[in-house]
């Protein structure tokens, strides 16, 4: 372009929106101007994240076989510090970088560090680069020292900042390793502390995790209290199994013996290690469940690919122990769910170069990690259910309990449903696209945002098992509008007939028409607008369903990235950052944003956001303080109705709060 077309530009509207408008972030910035994309978000649980990617690194250290103590120390002040006794972060000159430390280039540059090639590092945790800077830029003061070759090394930051360069602080003949101090930041996190509880219980999991470390707590006798001692010293020789057996005391459980082992996994072609599966599984007679899946230290509340494999081979497992003893006619239709659900669970994988969904690492998502997992667990559990018949049958009869128990509800919701069809055959909304129910699947409704929409969900659909609803634009706000106006409004009377469960008092989710009711509305903020009054209906009206699980909000995906023959849906803008970082680094990435679901074609919409095997979608629960009807229908009221000071009130105080547990997948 010459000089000459910038001149004869046309100033596009805003006077103010020009280059200069356009904001490049450099080093640590971006992680202070939206920590959310780094840790998650702001918030208590953020916070303790801090402590747990400084963990991590040492655990790291630790798993490669350098370290085998880790001290854990919380000072008043909230001021953690982290040791071990590894390697020590190097601290010669960087190559790249002349005149700075490889120690000042790790906490002051994103994506810098020792775990991507492997070489260093076999089954890390870490693989971004990016813990400990994030640490760094959030807090408002870290210092770091290190002990490598009989010397102490040490340097300070304030907010991301060198506060000097590194410094050589003396001998130090008796001492190796890293020590991490860090006070996070007020600016970023306000005034709340970090929870001896729960970095306690961090440090405690972590100690179960892996027998070849002991790890040292100790924190300010003011902060310590009953429960949480001032100093204590773990190490668990006895791993997950032990730590299973302590969650379940003295309750009784299906099988007197748990169901735990490890395994490594078969080693690659050049001969290297690929890692191991750690578990133990329980099945107390009464649980709401319990499962704990980890990956290279890390916990993984959401789960992902290592809790496929185990889930499989569990499945697998008692399907063809089911055959063995001569059930195999029932045995088809045990479901997954029938083995897992009310079981406790502790799952650990060490695996090479593990992807998570994201940098606070919630869900693993490496797809060869549940091949690796099903086939390692699978032969030790047919042991575990041959060895002992007796055993193996009384496992076997609580699955087959569970999953009569299943189908016999199932059963019953197809008569009520027909019964409830045939009756009112002409009632349905002729909006409304059933599914037929057959093949024995779970039903599900989807609330669609709009005719063409509606469209492609039809065809995206699977017949059998997914109903589609479309909904014109922006249902009527149920909060405040009056009974009579509720009753009057077309739409609503439809969403009525199609769930058929009866509303407010008279709501009975036993009448529910499906297993699930999933709001679909585009990735944007009108689409969002008809999720919340839709929610507020679900809530006001049908309290039941919330309550009882049945409601949930699909994740349509945003953007879609193509480079070459690889593509992949992102679901928000961090996740695309992630994507690009990862699975698409050093590529020239095709980037298409989405902007509605009518957008995308059916083959696209079923793989991203309808079909159970590759959606996520979030359920929407009631945290318990609402239990009530009327605190429901108050809370709603104040959120949703007519006076906006409610709802300005509402988000001042509670702002800061906004509990990540409230929305679970
Ligand atoms: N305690 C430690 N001992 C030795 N080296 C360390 C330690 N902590 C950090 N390092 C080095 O610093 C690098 C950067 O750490 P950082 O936590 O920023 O990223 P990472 O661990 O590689 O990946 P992730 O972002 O997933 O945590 C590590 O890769 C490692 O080489
Ligand atoms: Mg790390
Ligand atoms: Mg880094």
């Amino acid at each position: 372009m010459s000089d000459d077309l910038f001149d004869k530009l046309p100033s596009a509207g805003g006077e103010s929106y020009d280059g200069s408008a356009i904001e490049v972030l450099e080093g640590l910035e971006p992680v202070r101007r939206r920590p959310g994309m780094y840790i998650g978000g702001t918030d208590e649980r953020a916070l303790h994240h801090l402590a747990a990617e400084v963990l991590d690194n040492a655990m790291d250290e630790a798993v490669a076989g350098h370290a085998n103590r880790i001290e854990v120390t919380l000072d008043e002040g909230n001021r953690l510090t982290i040791t071990d006794n590894g390697r020590g972060i190097p601290v010669d000159e960087h190559p790249k970088f002349p005149g700075k430390s490889a120690l000042e280039v790790i906490l002051s540059t994103l994506h810098s560090g020792g775990k991507f090639s492997g070489k260093a590092y076999a089954t890390s945790g870490g693989l971004h680069g990016v813990g400990i800077s994030v640490v760094n830029a959030l807090s408002s003061h870290t210092r770091v020292e290190v002990a490598r070759s009989k010397e102490l090394f040490a340097q300070e930051f304030a907010r991301g900042a060198t506060l000097g360069p590194l410094q050589k602080i003396g001998a130090a003949p008796n001492r190796r390793g890293t020590a991490v101090s860090f006070t996070p930041d007020t600016e970023i996190f306000g005034d709340q502390q970090f929870k001896p509880a729960r970095l306690f219980k961090l440090v405690r999991s972590k100690a179960y995790l892996f027998a070849g470390v002991e790890i040292r707590w100790r924190c300010a006798p003011s902060l310590a209290d009953d429960t949480i001692p001032a100093e204590a010293t773990f190490q668990f020789p006895g791993g997950l199994a032990d730590h299973l057996a302590e969650q379940i005391g003295s309750r009784e459980c299906v099988t007197t013996q748990f169901f735990s082992g490890t395994q490594d996994f078969p080693r690659g072609d050049d001969g290297s290690e690929q890692g191991r599966v750690e578990w133990a599984i329980a099945w107390p007679l009464y649980s709401d469940g319990s499962y704990s899946w980890y990956c290279n230290t890390i916990p993984t509340p959401d789960g992902g690919t290592h809790e496929q494999g185990l889930r499989a081979a569990l499945t697998k497992g008692i399907r063809a122990f089911a055959e063995l003893v001569g059930q195999q006619k029932k045995a088809k239709d045990i479901t997954p769910d029938d083995v897992v659900t009310g079981s406790e669970v502790m799952l650990s994988v060490f695996i090479r170069d593990p992807q998570f969904q994201s940098q606070t690492k919630d869900r693993l998502t490496s797809p060869e990690a549940a091949r690796l997992v099903e086939a390692a667990v699978r032969d030790h559990f047919d042991h575990f259910l041959t060895d002992n018949l007796e055993r193996g049958k009384a496992l076997l009869g609580a699955v087959m309990e569970r999953m009569d128990e299943r189908l016999r509800r199932k059963a019953e919701r197809e008569v009520k449903r027909k019964t409830a069809t045939n009756a009112r055959k002409l009632r349905l909304p002729g909006k409304l696209t059933d599914c037929s129910g057959e093949g024995g699947g779970e039903t599900e409704l989807f609330i669609v945002e709009g005719d063409s929409a509606g469209g492609s969900a039809k065809q995206a659909r699977n017949r059998k098992t997914q109903a589609i609803l479309p909904i014109r634009g922006k249902i009527l706000n149920v909060a405040s509008a009056t009974a009579d106006k509720i009753r009057a409004n077309s739409e609503i009377a439809d969403l009525g007939l199609a769930l058929g469960c009866g509303t407010r008092k008279d709501c009975n989710a036993d009448n529910l028409r499906y297993d699930r009711v999933i709001i679909m509305t585009d990735a944007d903020v009108d689409g969002a607008h008809i999720a919340t009054l839709l929610m507020t209906f679900f809530f006001q009206e049908m309290p039941d369903i919330v309550r009882r699980g049945h409601l949930y909000l699909a994740q349509p995906p945003l953007y879609r990235l193509t480079a070459g023959s690889t593509s992949a849906y992102a679901r928000d803008d961090a996740h695309r950052a992630e994507l690009e970082a990862t699975v698409f680094k050093n590529k020239k990435v095709e980037v298409g944003r989405f902007k509605g679901l009518g957008e995308m074609n059916p083959g696209q919409l079923r793989e991203t956001t309808m079909a159970p095997e590759s959606r996520s979608l979030i359920r929407i629960t009631l945290p318990p303080e609402y239990e009530g009807r009327a605190a429901v229908k108050d809370l709603v009221d104040r959120l949703m109705g007519r006076n906006p000071e409610h709802r300005f009130m509402f988000i001042q105080n509670r702002a800061g709060e906004i509990d990540p547990e409230l929305i679970d997948a």
